[in-house]
């Protein structure tokens, strides 16, 4: 999950920049900020306060500045400011004033001492200080992060990535699906948007997993997994400019935290059925000693809760919300990187010639691919989701290397540079499809340089006992989606469209105006009939 908020931020944060952009916000938000306006520099001077631990903060609030203005100025500066920070203290700590409140922010080279502090710097704690009692209806799929029964971890973890060889054929009929049902058949170059396009496939087959098939194709139910993620960002970005007791009162009147609210009401007009159906006919089933129908998230998740009460639509959401924007932007990216010299494209089709008429769809013919997973790694490298990682929540006061305290409740995250670092990379900026591939064939790079490897200089999917559980679905949903998009089309980039991202704070998002040229080509090899591994009915 993945500056400033983990999970997955990437649609919101599109979002928020078109908010800020156009001031399109709602009138009751403009109230709340009035009212804001008064009881901000309180808490400003509260949250900001300096708590005497030495760490320089590289933007303390000016003269009459209210914390709120220095939120929007993050969003808006927020790259730059890191990038101040590391020129005036490298090596060392410091403090930045963010959007989420202010983070110590350690050099790179700190995630193993982070990784070490699971339960003194917390990454989950940081999801559950937004209510003061209960998260209220729209906002519960955030307090599932954090819930004891770690339901969530484990649907991911004992489930979806022990199972990934038995849902690779459900994966590769819905990848079919919807690339052509997102590109069609047309021969000539057309131009698509690439977030829209590649968001739309994720969606679908992501669905397929997590939901099953009854409704990995309902529209209804493919918008809001989609859209749900901004709608509770956007009211969580309002509700974190009150203090917390304050916060139920601005839930229920704002116009953000009403969409989140609207949202999580029709998600669960579409989850409550389809559950009530599935436990009927476990009921059955059981009743005739037959076994599990299903292999999906929502058998998974009744499987782990065994009989003990959860909310099933907002474990659907969260889901969503941690997979969906965070995968779509990083097949986008990969995309990006590769139409800029199609003859990438060309050396890819011919691994993929190689391995899959052979092999068929499996997750161990997957894993063969090796140079596509390089070149998916190496996209991550040149354009992650963000530029300070493992953001964690100390839950006591803790004291780190170099004698700084993190007090409790307060924020502590690691510096990424070493995605750059020209000592670890040669020519880092540049995106080299064969990077990680070579690597591989290193002594000891086997292990390291894998897409779905977490080590201390790459962390992408964060590091440690909270490293992403979801990045070997991830993997897999991309390299299937991938051998769809380029086995069975030609690409280039559009005119007009760069590679360069756009900035949410520290975070650098696929441009949501970036465009592809597309036009089906003939496969050497037809894909959808390929052998599959199967678990799914
Ligand atoms: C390219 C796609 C993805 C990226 C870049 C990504 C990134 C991340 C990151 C950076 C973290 C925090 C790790 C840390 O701070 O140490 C995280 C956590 C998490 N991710 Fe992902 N993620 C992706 C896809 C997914 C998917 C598909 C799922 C679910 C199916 C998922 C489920 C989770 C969960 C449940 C956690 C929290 C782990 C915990 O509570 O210990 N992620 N992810």
């Amino acid at each position: 999950m993945a500056s400033s908020v983990q999970l997955d931020l990437v649609w919101l944060r599109i979002q928020i920049l078109g908010c800020l952009n156009t001031s399109k916000i709602c009138q009751s938000t403009v109230a709340l900020a009035l009212l804001a306006l008064i009881l901000v520099p309180v808490i400003a001077s509260f949250l900001f306060r300096d708590k005497g631990s030495g760490v320089p903060v590289v933007n303390p609030l000016r003269l009459f500045q209210l914390e709120t203005q220095k939120r929007v100025e993050f969003i808006r500066d927020g790259i730059d400011l890191l990038r101040v920070g590391r020129r005036r203290f490298p090596g060392k700590p410091f403090l930045l004033l963010t959007n989420l409140g202010s983070i110590t922010i350690l050099p790179p080279g700190r995630a193993k001492e982070v990784k070490s502090l699971p339960e003194a710097l917390s990454y989950r704690k940081k999801f559950n200080d937004l209510f003061p009692f209960f998260y209220p209806a729209g906002f519960g799929p955030l307090a599932i992060i954090d819930h004891p029964s770690e339901l969530l971890q484990k649907v991911v973890t004992k489930h979806l990535t022990k199972r990934l060889n038995t849902v690779t054929g459900a994966l590769a009929v819905e990848s079919s699906f919807a690339a052509s049902k997102a590109l069609g058949e047309q021969t000539d170059w057309f131009e698509v948007p690439v977030y829209q396009t590649i968001l739309d496939m994720v969606a679908r087959v992501s669905s397929r997993v997590f939901l099953g098939s009854e409704l990995c194709r309902d529209e209804n139910w493919l918008d809001l997994t989609k859209n749900f993620t901004v709608a509770m960002h956007r009211g969580e970005l309002t509700l974190r400019l009150f203090p917390r007791l304050v916060r139920p009162f601005v839930y229920l009147l704002d116009g953000s935290c009403r969409k989140s609210r609207q949202a999580y009401y029709r998600a669960y007009k579409i989850v409550e059925p389809l559950l009530t159906q599935r436990r009927k006919e476990r009921q059955d089933r059981a009743a005739r000693a037959e076994g599990v129908a299903y292999n999906d998230a929502i058998e998974w998740a009744e499987m782990e809760a065994a009989g003990a009460s959860y909310d099933a639509t907002d474990l659907q959401l969260i889901l969503s919300f941690a997979g969906i924007h965070t995968t779509s932007d990083l097949l986008s990216t990969t995309m990006l990187q590769l139409a800029a010299d199609p003859e990438n494209i060309r050396t890819l089709r011919r691994e993929m010639m190689e391995v899959l008429p052979a092999k068929g769809w499996k997750k161990t013919s997957l894993t063969q691919l090796k140079l596509l997973d390089s070149a998916i790694k190496e996209a991550q490298r040149v354009k992650p989701v963000q530029m300070i990682t493992m953001l964690r929540k100390a839950t006591a006061d803790t004291e780190l290397e170099g004698g700084i305290v993190i007090r409790k409740g307060d924020l502590v995250s690691v510096d990424s540079s070493d995605f750059h670092n020209p000592a670890l990379y040669k020519n880092p900026e540049a995106y080299n499809m064969h990077r990680f591939a070579d690597m591989r064939s290193q002594p000891g790079g086997e292990h390291r340089a894998q897409l779905v490897s977490t080590v201390p200089e790459h962390l992408a999917f964060g590091y440690g006992k909270n490293a992403c559980p979801g990045r070997f679905f991830a993997a897999n949903e991309i390299k299937m989606a991938l051998c769809h998009l380029l086995m069975k089309y030609d690409w280039e980039l559009a005119p007009g469209t760069t590679l360069e991202p756009v900035w949410f704070g520290t975070d650098p998002i696929v441009n949501p105006q970036a465009k592809l040229l597309c036009r089906r080509r003939k496969e050497e090899f037809d894909l959808d009939a390929l052998e599959a591994d199967d678990g799914i009915e």
